[in-house]
């Protein structure tokens, strides 16, 4: 039997070329080159200070790179607001809440509601509130949900808009190792759905729990990038990140 030619490789959801982001003398993000496919999760980690919030906020608009490109569905979107990122499938969960907590949750929902998705976003945001525990709680002001489930309101609201691609920055933070555990399945079921998401993390048992691709930054660069099996066993990984000798 002869070979077939070879598959095409796929255009990547997203990429980034040399992206760029100094503050005085220090490289945030420096020179950072990344392709995620569609339907990819995948978490980023890395030290303290590594630069990982800082290319989020350059992938949702928030911050302007010095030098490099974003590309998105294959177009630059570099130079876009992030409100056209949004309304072009690109949505962050920020790491502190932005809830309006005088507010009810169906009316943060109400207002982060975007044009994009039609029924299919829909069904998905429903999903997801009633996996979170929220389905019920429409009616109550957000001020007054526990912590977790003002962040996975957060999370929701990013849903709302309707995104190809949800980037998530912290999503567990402070919450129980069940409450986390919750947070793992419910990402995963996002990705099951078809939503590409990136995650950035320091929990591990939550990157284990997720078991997909880890891309490891370090002085804003990528340092490492694998699957989880390969960065766990990657000794320099383990001695900047995972603290070991
Ligand atoms: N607005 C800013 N002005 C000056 N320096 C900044 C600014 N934002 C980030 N930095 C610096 O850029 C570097 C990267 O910060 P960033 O917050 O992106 O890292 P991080 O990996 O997200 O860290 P953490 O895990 O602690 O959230 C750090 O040295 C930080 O002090």
């Amino acid at each position: 039997m002869t070979a077939g030619p070879a598959p095409a490789a796929r255009e990547p959801l997203l990429r980034t070329e040399g992206l760029t982001k100094a503050f005085g003398g220090i490289r945030a993000v420096d020179d950072v080159s990344l392709a995620v496919a569609p339907g990819e999760l995948r978490c980023l980690i890395g030290p303290n200070g590594a630069g990982k919030s800082t290319l989020f906020s350059l992938l949702a608009g928030l911050q302007r790179p010095d030098s490099g490109r974003i590309v998105f569905k294959g177009e630059d979107v570099t130079t876009l607001s992030p409100f056209r990122r949004v309304r072009r499938g690109i949505c962050l969960k920020f790491q502190t809440t932005r809830i309006y907590r005088g507010l009810t949750v169906g009316e943060n929902l109400t207002i982060a509601r975007g044009p994009r998705g039609g029924a299919r976003a829909g069904e998905r945001l429903d999903w997801a509130l009633g996996t979170l525990g929220l389905a019920s709680e429409r009616a109550r002001p957000a001020g007054e949900l526990s912590h977790s489930h003002q962040q996975w309101l957060e999370v929701c609201l990013a849903l709302a808009t309707g995104p190809d691609l949800l980037l998530l920055d912290e999503p567990t933070a402070g919450m129980t190792p069940e409450e986390t555990a919750l947070t793992a399945e419910f990402v995963l079921g996002l990705a099951g759905q078809g939503i590409t998401v990136l995650v950035v993390e320091h929990d591990m048992a939550f990157v284990r729990h997720i078991a997909r691709g880890v891309t490891v930054l370090h002085y804003g660069r990528i340092f490492a990038d694998g699957t989880l099996q390969e960065i766990e066993a990657n000794q320099e990984v383990r001695r900047i990140y995972l603290g070991e000798q």
